[in-house]
Formats: structure tokens, sequence, C-alpha cells
């Protein structure tokens, strides 16, 4: 028999008290899966990704993480599987870059511990593996916000998930930062059979960079699949209101890729669909 996947979700439903925001919410992840979920402001993303990581009580369906189902689960086994990078912020204190990654291995550490030389040397490593060592003894506050970027990504691995789920890792970033940060996830995905479940605006991240995309619909439906498969021209003008067409446009180990593109009727996208 072989190994459940190591995400599953089956006929989930989520939202916040009274109110329903999305139902029958389907889908798996596998090791070495870059997962980029695509829909419309409002649609319900956010919420999906707060319930996941259980910060929603779900109000139907399961999740599973390799065959067992979350619900019960301590904080400290969840977060032994599950690591977690928010969009950047600025924290209040001057944390040293290496404290603030470090703060990672709290999971694995126990109760009031500080962190032991093993911690520091992971901690560390996650520095290295995003080429960010260099920052290390950096206040968090006064480094740029794709750096701060790539420092989330480095506590959250510092943890050691099997899964990481990342809350738009490319917002705010300029368009050199939105490359590297792609890259750097791609690779650690590809060398380290991490998977990923990512949010982002732009379908071209989804068309150049994940394995799979998860694409919630304007009807709140989730259409899960090959990149090229769910992000088509007709995707695209039912969830945002936009003539694009798709150019073929092949990368290294993509040949298949493509690249969205301004379709020949832009007017159409004016305004916003009901
Ligand atoms: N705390 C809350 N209480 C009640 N409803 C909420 C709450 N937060 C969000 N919502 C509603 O849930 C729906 C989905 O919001 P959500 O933030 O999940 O969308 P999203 O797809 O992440 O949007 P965006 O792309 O704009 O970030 C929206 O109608 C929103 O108003």
């Amino acid at each position: 028999m072989s190994p459940p996947p190591l995400l599953a979700v089956t006929d989930l439903a989520c939202g916040y008290r009274g109110r329903r925001v999305l139902g029958g919410i389907g889908f798996t992840l596998a090791a070495g899966d870059l997962l980029c979920l695509l829909g419309p402001n409002g649609i319900g993303k956010t919420t999906l990704f707060k319930t996941l990581l259980r910060l929603l009580p779900r109000l139907g369906g399961e999740i599973r993480l390799n065959g067992r189902d979350v619900a019960g689960w301590t904080a400290k086994r969840f977060a032994a599987v599950v690591g977690y990078v928010p969009q950047a912020h600025v924290p209040p204190f001057p944390f040293s870059v290496s404290d603030v990654v470090v703060l990672g291995r709290v999971a694995h550490m126990g109760a009031f511990a500080a962190p032991s030389r093993a911690d520091r040397l992971i901690a560390t490593q996650a520095l290295d593996l995003l080429g960010a060592r260099h920052l290390a003894e950096e206040p968090y506050t006064e480094i740029s916000g794709g750096e701060r970027q790539l420092v989330l990504i480095a506590r959250a691995l510092a943890q050691s998930p099997s899964l990481l789920i990342m809350d738009e890792p490319t917002a705010n970033l300029d368009f050199g930062n939105q490359l590297r940060v792609l890259g750097h996830i791609r690779k650690l995905v590809e060398d380290s059979g991490l998977a990923v479940v990512m949010t982002t605006h732009d379908p071209n991240h989804a068309l150049h960079h994940a394995t799979r995309v998860a694409a919630l619909g304007r009807d709140g439906r989730l259409a899960v699949g090959a990149p090229t498969e769910v992000v088509s021209a007709a995707f695209l003008r039912e969830t945002y209101g936009v003539s694009c067409r798709l150019a073929p446009t092949p990368l290294p180990g993509r040949p298949e890729a493509r690249t969205c593109l301004p379709g020949d009727d832009p007017v159409e996208s004016l305004g916003p669909r009901g």
C-alpha cells in the first residue's frame, strides 16, 4: 500500500462565526510539491490558510498530515511538521536577524529552555541556505523588505518542517527580490523534498514556479492541477475579468511553461466583475 500523502484536505469548510466563506475544499500535497493558491481578492485564501494552520476552527471536513487528522494535536506536534511564513512585518524591537531565525527552533526546545548551540547552528545553516548569512548580526528592523522575507523563510526552515505555508511571500518585493525569493523557494522544494503551499496574485508565479496550482474561482470552487491546465485564458477571464493570452515560454526544466500576457481587448479588464 502506498503511504498517505503529506497533506490531505477533504471536504473542508472554512469561515467565521456564523459565516461560511468556503466549502467542499479538497486537495492533496506530496513532498516536493510547490502548490500556488490563486484567487480574486476576498474569495477566502487567507481564511483557508488560517484554517489549515488551525488559527481558525474548521467548519467541516478533514485535514490530515501523513494520514493523521490534525484535530487535537498539540501546537508543538503541529509545529514540528508545519511551518508558516507570514507576510514580512517590522517588529517593535530590534532583535538581531539570528535571534529571529533561532525562534524557529522553539518547537524543538523544552519548556523554558534557551536555544542550544545545535539550535544556533541550525539557524545559521538556514540563513546560509538562503544566501543570507551576512545578515545574521544585523538588527531585523534595519534590513530591507526582501531581506526580511528571506529571514522569515529561514526562521520557518530552522523549524525543520515537512510543509511550509507561505502567505504571499512576494508581496511588497521588487522584481529582483521576487525572482530571488521564488528561486530560493523552488530550489528548496527541488533539493530537500519540502512541500510548499503559497498564495500569490501573479498567475505567472504559478505558471513559472509551481508544480501544481489550486485556483479558487468566483463561485468558490477549487480547481487543482498542473499549472498550464488550471491557468487558462478562460480561468483568467472568469476569475479576474481580464482578457489574456498565454504565450509559450519554455524555461529551463519546464519546456511546457507559458507566460500570461495582456490580451487583445484590455479594456474588458477595467472595472470589477460581480
Ligand atoms: N475576521 C473576519 N470575520 C468575518 N469575516 C471575515 C474576517 N476576515 C475576513 N472575512 C471575510 O472572509 C472573506 C474572505 O476573506 P479572505 O481574507 O480570506 O480573502 P482573500 O482571498 O485572502 O483576499 P485577499 O486576496 O484580498 O487577501 C471576505 O468576505 C472577508 O470579508
